[in-house]
């Protein structure tokens, strides 16, 4: 029998997450977390589904991405999971960005690679682990397709009117700079679910999704497609974020380079890791904004609204995108499990056929739902989000069989 299992790698910052899936059904047989790569104390929880496992968690020092994914191949072998598995079919990974050249899932090879190392600079948080992830992968088993799934891809529907930016045009066409749009992997299958839950065909849906998480977007999906996103040339623009600041005027950066004496670098370090919702309030975990928030704190409440402000006004520039809105589906970290930041994103939108049901709102649980009220015109829904599960999916369909 061919295999039919696929490892999905999804690298970030300072974190891998990763499943092993059985794609004949698309279960689980493991998943798991490093965090704090490359911090004093690195912590590792993995769990093995598949055999009914208990959850296993420790903690020690693991330097970089590659002794990452070591220790994630050493905690697979445990349970007989292991990388060497000649039920392994392939190995899938996020790639954050893939500029305009990728559109579809695609086989690594070398000049893949070398493209996905030129956009580094564009995606300096997110590139470089997902080289390393790729690279160790090969190391370990040079024999099996290794494919890539790009966060970019989804994306490059958006016509346009919607990509480019108002500046001059030789400029921008010289540095490739336009809006490419993350998360795509997410958007698309948040808003496949969203029609789902609806009983209709991604076709006939117009969806505004809101993937909001440590990183944070929102995107206007027409009939399946991708028309509008929130992040552009890199994933700092747009939403408030838990550490990137989002939209704000560029005239910013020349003001702290001309009279703050600030570096180019320092700046960067500012705008996407000292910002946001950390740089407003020194927290960003939502749980503990809300905590304070209960507490009367006042520095975390004005991050809640200025965070809740930006969402709000991305609900409307979208709904005035689509035109017609079938759905609001609220998606991620926060998204799912933020009860108070879905219910103020959409407060005082009734005239726009936008309302939360308290009660529906206040149901916690891992399935998608509805959380509007039974006549509501628009349907507000929380759709957890499955990026590893999208990525297999699609890996299996390229490389499967
Ligand atoms: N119960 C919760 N209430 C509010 N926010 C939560 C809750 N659980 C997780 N989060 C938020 O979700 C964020 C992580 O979201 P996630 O989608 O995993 O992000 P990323 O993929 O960018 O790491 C955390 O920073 C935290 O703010
Ligand atoms: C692109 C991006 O922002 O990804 P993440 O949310 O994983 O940081
Ligand atoms: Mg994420």
């Amino acid at each position: 029998m061919s295999p039919t299992r696929v490892l999905v790698l999804n690298s970030g910052s300072s974190s891998v997450k990763y499943q092993l899936l059985d794609m004949r059904d698309g279960s689980r047989l493991a998943m798991g977390l490093v965090e704090r790569i490359g911090e004093e104390t690195s912590r590792i929880r993995h769990t093995p589904l598949g055999t009914g496992g208990e959850t296993r968690e420790w903690s020690g020092s693991i330097a970089d991405h590659e002794a990452a994914l070591k220790a994630v191949s050493e905690e697979l072998s445990k349970d007989g999971l292991g990388l060497d598995s000649p039920e392994l079919a392939a190995i899938g990974h996020r790639v954050v960005h893939g500029g305009k050249s990728f559109t579809e899932p695609t086989v690594i090879d070398e000049a893949v690679l070398a493209e996905i190392e030129r956009l580094i600079p564009v995606a300096p948080l997110h590139n470089p682990a997902n080289l390393t992830g790729i690279r160790t992968a090969q190391a370990l088993r040079p024999d099996l397709p290794q494919v890539a799934v790009f966060d970019t891809a989804f994306h490059t529907t958006m016509p346009e009117s919607a990509a480019r930016y108002a500046i001059d045009v030789k400029t921008a066409d010289e540095h490739r700079i336009r809006r490419y749009g993350f998360h795509g992997t997410s958007h698309a299958y948040v808003s496949r679910a969203t029609a789902e839950l609806l009983g209709k065909a991604p076709e006939e849906v117009n969806v505004i999704v809101l993937h909001l998480g440590n990183g944070a977007s929102a995107s206007a999906v027409r009939g399946g497609k991708c028309v509008d996103t929130s992040m552009g040339l890199t994933p700092l623009e747009g939403l408030v974020m838990g550490t990137r600041s989002g939209d704000m005027d560029p005239a910013v950066i020349f003001h702290l380079m001309r009279v703050g004496g600030m570096s180019t670098d320092e700046i960067d370090t500012l705008l996407n890791k000292k910002s946001g919702l950390i740089g407003l309030c020194g927290d960003n975990d939502m749980r503990e904004i809300r905590r304070r928030v209960e507490e009367g704190d006042e520095e975390a409440q004005l991050a809640f609204d200025i965070y809740i402000h930006r969402l709000k006004k991305y609900i409307g520039a979208y709904y005035a995108v689509l035109g017609r809105v079938d759905a609001v589906a609220f998606t991620a970290g926060v998204g799912e499990n933020a009860g108070p930041v879905r219910e103020a994103a959409l407060a005082g939108l009734q005239e726009l056929g936008l309302a939360v049901d308290s009660e529906l709102n206040a149901v916690r649980s891992d399935q998608p739902r509805l959380i509007s009220p039974a006549q509501a015109r628009v349907a507000v829904a929380v759709v957890p989000t499955d990026e590893e599960l999208e990525i297999a999916t699609q890996t299996y369909a390229l490389v499967g069989q």
